[in-house]
């Protein structure tokens, strides 16, 4: 069976923003005959994701995360259908995903690095186990709750940088539902502006690359910032922690203004913003998805009935053909999505 595969094909340095030309398309035949244990899948969707960026360096800098190896097929979250098996736990037909999915048309897959996902879920949206549904849904809720403290009837202000983006379309909307009297997002174009407050219910909404964020951010925020949930880092979130409220929460979820650069995760605060954080006693604490794992089966219930109930609407940005990879992931690392950047590799 002949297959198209993406192999690494250059690593763009620990500085430097990645090109579509580290990636490169290939042609392979795949032998056909399965293992015991082993099963035949059909790539359905794949996902780009900004942790991404450290994959393409020779050392990820993160413990839970190794490297792409040159001229090896890259691979991320996967959604597909079980061709034929020789695994006990699946049969043709089902339905599964995974975390290390070969960015390929077809592949031979080890059953225990599958999940079976029940398609009803998502209302047969199966891009969504990749998104809403998904890692990043789960970021997005858990993240909220497990360093959020919001309050229900306390008036919290939240605030959401990267907001147009998978996370942080969600997070905002989760916000609102639990409580918050106001969630400005913060991103990086009018159209992104537009759909977050007009489709999803964001009180207001900054464009950092038009507007002056402190500025913005003092007239939409006039009781100050109880709740931030940091996509970015940078001086975005400079400007955001200088007007937080004593006793306030960020969700450090990630900080993709810094993932073209040699720094460690998380990167260094300036001295200012250090300070802003103890004087203000404002909590900053590191937070993996990967680490609350045993809550996923609940949340993922919850993000389900939201988004069948309307409560949550879901954004995408989807490209067809598994030749554009490579685009796809360097234009999601420089805003070219609106909600969850989504490759639809076969019908
Ligand atoms: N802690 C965890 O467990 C997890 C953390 N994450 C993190 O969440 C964040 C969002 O991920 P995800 O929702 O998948 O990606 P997004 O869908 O938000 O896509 C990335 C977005 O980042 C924005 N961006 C890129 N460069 C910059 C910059 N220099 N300054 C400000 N914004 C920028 C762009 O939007 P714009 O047009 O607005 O600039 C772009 O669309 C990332 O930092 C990621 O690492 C994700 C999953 C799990
Ligand atoms: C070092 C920068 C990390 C930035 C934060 C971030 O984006 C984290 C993302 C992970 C999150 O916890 C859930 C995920 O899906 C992301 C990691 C996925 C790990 C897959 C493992 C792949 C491998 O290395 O084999």
């Amino acid at each position: 069976m002949q297959v198209q595969r993406v192999v690494l094909n250059s690593r763009p340095g620990k500085n430097g923003a990645p090109v579509p030309e580290n990636f490169r398309l290939e042609e392979i035949t795949l032998a056909p005959d399965l293992k015991d244990g082993e099963v035949l899948v059909r790539t359905l969707y794949l996902s780009v994701d900004p942790y991404m960026r450290c994959r393409m360096n020779e050392d990820t800098g993160a413990d839970y995360l190794t490297p792409w190896q040159i001229s090896k097929c890259v691979d991320g979250g996967g959604v597909g259908l079980i061709d034929s098996s020789r695994c006990n736990n699946f049969a043709a037909g089902d339905v599964v995903i995974s975390f290390n999915w070969p960015w390929q048309t077809h592949a031979v897959m080890t059953g225990s690095d599958l999940q079976k996902v029940d398609p009803q879920l998502v209302d047969g949206h199966l891009s969504y186990f990749l998104g809403a549904v998904g890692i990043t849904g789960l970021t997005a809720l858990l993240g909220i709750r497990e360093k959020g403290h919001i309050t229900k009837r306390a008036n919290h202000t939240m605030v959401v940088s990267g907001a147009a983006g998978a996370c942080g379309s969600i997070a905002g909307q989760i916000g609102r539902l639990d409580g918050c009297v106001r969630v400005v997002g913060i991103c990086g174009s009018d159209e992104k502006c537009k759909a977050i407050v007009e489709d999803l219910g964001f009180s207001t909404a900054i464009n950092y690359h038009l507007e002056d964020v402190p500025t913005r951010l003092k007239e939409s925020c006039p009781d100050g910032i109880d709740v931030y949930f940091d996509n970015v880092g940078g001086a975005i979130s400079d400007a955001v922690i200088a007007q937080m409220n004593n006793g306030s929460h960020i969700i450090l979820c990630g900080q993709i203004s810094q993932y073209n650069k040699d720094v460690p995760y998380p990167p260094p605060l300036s001295e200012e913003t250090q300070k802003n954080l103890q004087s203000k006693n404002i909590t900053r604490e590191r937070f993996t998805v990967l680490n609350y794992m045993s809550k996923a089966d609940a949340a993922l219930c919850e993000l389900s009935q939201w988004i069948k109930s309307g409560r949550i609407k879901v954004l995408e940005t989807v490209v067809n053909g598994i030749e554009n990879m490579g685009d796809a992931f360097c234009s999601m690392m420089k805003g070219g999505n609106i909600g969850k950047q989504i490759i639809k590799i076969s019908h």
